[in-house]
């Protein structure tokens, strides 16, 4: 993910800047996909997710129509040819299709295209619009060029404008008549198609691809494409390619006066046309034949993406035009994310930088809308348990919007497959792994120690509001890591400016010098007295934050004190549980995290290790019977004498709450110069206010 990625936004919500490097990222990453799809046949995005691109690019253009760039996807088709073939212009441009994802789309589309021939009183005269309805064919299109009924020319779409002259590969599919049968053709003739190649001859295909070490494709329309742009015609003949015709460019005289009656034409000539193509009167019929050819999908021998509408008339096609890279008069209609059957080989689990268990089913690979898919994720054990998924089941996969696929259903639910035990070890660390309360996340509680979580857990201990270690950030963690010299927290501690072992030295490292070491060990040796309660903020213990790592170092007091309580023997979980919720402010979810993370001997250990290491400094007590204690205390405005965090610190020293607004609740207001609408709050509910100055005598007394 870039760093400019606002692509979750809604695009109202974003700004011009924003939606400028916005419109530039997607330029780029189209591009990079169009050269990997359309010149190396070797996709590495699902189509969905390339199409979700292009949507959000012309939302994007649509908002802010003053930022659409020269280069933008919306105004291109296919990527530039490579030099491998000869060149071949197109005298009557090849362009893309619009998308439509449903039947709301779809009405839009014809809606458009009304207005727009309305803008003609007679054109439209209360006449049908009739639309032709034809399967979307997963190939690539081919324009072949005959004249006097010969085929003298067949050129790839390239980018619309210039292709691959491929005539010698053209002439090895026999769907792609060398001479034109029947007869009233006009003297020139560019019909254009669908090269493509069926399911069944893709599949055999890739197993002896395989046989002979070669490369396999992963899906049939880029082994259509890899077998059509082979420089040695040969092996263009070895493969079984076939055509569809459903288009023209040049031609020397009209061939029709409707899009039916060309597809008819194209038959008479000896070419082959789809057999589901249809006309039809409204766009319900529209819309059920797309449901027909939907169905009919998965029991055709070659891959269709969707359904192709395009205005029947051909004088209405011509006035309709075009607009940048497709016709106005055709739509393809597409189909939502596919589904593919495979075997579950084996159920892996991933362990998180957070430390949740996630499942992973790894698939016998099968083609799910144009990516061989092997993974699949599982989410957790709930999803396990609702799919009855096993190790050996026949399952669904579905590939949606997201990058790693999702298993819809188990087939072989009769089958007697053992079910999946979900660990209760981590496979990282093997510490214990359980779930929280009612949570269906299952977490390793090694958190000190588990390699999957470590990286996260050592940036949390030197940050800001925790160890607070100048000059170590996220970056010299990752450094550290890398280069193995620190693993659990009490690592920094021993931290050397040599590594004799490994024969390195940190001021020769990139980025460090002689004056930042010697910044990075001052600043860690100031470290090594801590408050307790930063140093329990600091182990990243779920749901401990600053607040209750304060309330439990206040009753603790000392870091040996509270390891004790959390350990003791015996009965000790449940005393150390009653312990923890009779403390005012701590609830379930905090003592049993608590609980699990001292049960881990792992994390003890990591502990243990930082007491030897470090003094940590107990919590002045709290003045008992002072006059603020129990007391809800909020400042607001400026103050003079002490800066807001220290005015909280002394006032929780004092045992008042500290709360952020002004409330019912609220005991003391301190409102310094500059208070607004808090203090107004606290007068309209009679909460008592004082200045910083009354705050400071009231708590001395
Ligand atoms: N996954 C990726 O990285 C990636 C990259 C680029 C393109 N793509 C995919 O390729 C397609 C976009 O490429 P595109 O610009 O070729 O647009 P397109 O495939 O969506 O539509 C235009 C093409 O449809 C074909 N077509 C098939 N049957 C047809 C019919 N009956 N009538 C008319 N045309 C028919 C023609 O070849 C025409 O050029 C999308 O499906 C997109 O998802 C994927
Ligand atoms: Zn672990």
């Amino acid at each position: 993910m870039s760093l400019f990625d606002n692509s979750s936004i809604p695009v109202s919500h974003l700004t011009r800047s924003e939606a400028r490097l916005e419109l530039a990222r997607l330029a780029q990453e189209v591009k990079i996909h169009d050269v990997a799809y359309h010149q190396n046949d070797a996709p590495t995005v699902s189509d969905a997710e390339y199409d979700a691109l292009r949507k959000r690019n012309s939302e994007l253009e649509q908002r802010f129509p003053e930022l659409v760039r020269s280069d933008s996807p919306s105004k291109r088709v296919g990527a530039s040819v490579q030099s491998k073939f000869e060149k071949a212009e197109h005298k009557v441009p090849m362009l893309s299709l619009e998308n439509a994802f449903n039947g709301e789309d779809v009405q839009d589309f014809v809606d458009r295209i009304k207005r727009f021939l309305a803008k003609d009183k007679d054109l439209l005269a209360g006449a049908p619009v009739v639309l032709t309805a034809e399967p979307k064919i997963d190939g690539l299109s081919l324009a072949v060029r005959y004249e006097q009924g010969r085929l003298v020319q067949a050129v790839t779409r390239g980018d619309g404008a210039i292709g691959e002259n491929v005539t010698q590969n053209a002439l090895t599919i026999a769907d792609i008549p060398s001479e034109l049968s029947g007869g009233n053709w006009p003297e020139v003739l560019e019909v254009r198609g669908e090269v493509y190649m069926g399911k069944e001859e893709f599949f055999a295909l890739n197993k002896s691809q395989e046989l002979s070490d070669k490369k396999v494709f992963a899906n049939p329309r880029n082994a259509a494409a890899g077998s059509l742009r082979q420089l040695d015609v040969s092996i263009t003949k070895s493969r079984p390619l076939k055509f569809f015709a459903y288009a023209w460019g040049d031609l020397s005289a009209p061939i029709a006066q409707t899009q039916q009656q060309a597809i008819d034409q194209f038959k008479a000539w000896g070419f082959s046309t789809n057999p589901l193509f249809k006309a039809c009167d409204s766009v319900e019929e529209v819309l059920a034949h797309y449901h027909e050819i939907a169905e009919a999908r998965s029991g055709l021998d070659y891959d269709i993406d969707g359904v192709v509408y395009k205005v029947n008339r051909l004088d209405w096609q011509a006035r309709l035009g075009m607009i940048a890279r497709a016709p106005r008069w055709a739509i393809a209609h597409k189909f939502p994310a596919e589904q593919a059957v495979t075997i579950v080989n084996a159920i892996d689990i991933q362990v998180g930088r957070t430390g949740a268990l996630t499942p992973v089913a790894k698939l016998e690979p099968v083609n799910v809308g144009g990516v061989m898919v092997s993974n699949a994720t599982l989410h957790n054990k709930d999803e396990i348990e609702r799919l009855g998924v096993r190790v050996g089941d026949t399952v669904v996969i579905q590939r949606a919007g997201d990058v790693i696929p999702q298993i819809v259903e188990v087939k072989s639910l009769d089958q007697d497959y053992d079910s999946f035990v979900f660990p209760d070890k981590c496979p990282e660390c093997d510490s214990l792994a359980s779930a929280e309360g009612d949570d269906v996340v299952i977490r390793c509680t090694g958190g000190l120690v588990c390699p999957a979580q470590t990286i996260e857990r050592l940036k949390h201990f030197v940050s800001r509001t925790a160890f607070d270690i100048d000059g170590m950030g996220d970056k010299q963690v990752e450094q550290f890591f890398a280069k193995g010299w620190i693993k659990t927290p009490a690592d920094i501690f021993r931290l050397a400016q040599t590594d004799e072992d490994k024969g390195s030295t940190l001021a020769h490292w990139e980025g460090w010098g002689e004056q930042s070491v010697g910044n990075l060990f001052a600043a860690i040796e100031e470290r090594r007295e801590i408050d307790f309660h930063r140093f329990l903020f600091g182990l990243g213990i779920r749901h401990v934050g600053q607040q209750n790592a304060k309330l439990l170092a206040r009753n603790y007091e000392t870091a040996e004190n509270f390891r004790d309580h959390m350990t003791a023997c015996g009965t000790a979980d449940e005393k150390a549980l009653s312990e923890l919720l009779a403390i005012d402010g701590i609830g379930t979810k905090v003592a049993e995290t608590l609980i699990q993370f001292f049960r881990e001997d792992h994390n003890l250990e990591a502990y243990n290790d930082l007491l030897t290491s470090l003094t940590i400094k107990p919590v002045e007590a709290v003045a008992e019977g002072s006059a603020v204690s129990g007391k809800i205390v909020v400042f607001t405005g400026t103050l003079t004498e002490m800066s807001r965090s220290e005015a909280k610190a002394k006032a929780e020293s004092l045992g008042a709450k500290v709360s952020g607004s002004v409330s019912k609740k609220t005991d003391i207001l301190v409102a310094g110069p500059g208070a607004g609408s808090k203090l107004k709050k606290a007068q309209a509910l009679d909460v008592t206010t004082m200045s910083e100055q009354e705050w400071l005598d009231y708590i001395k007394s």
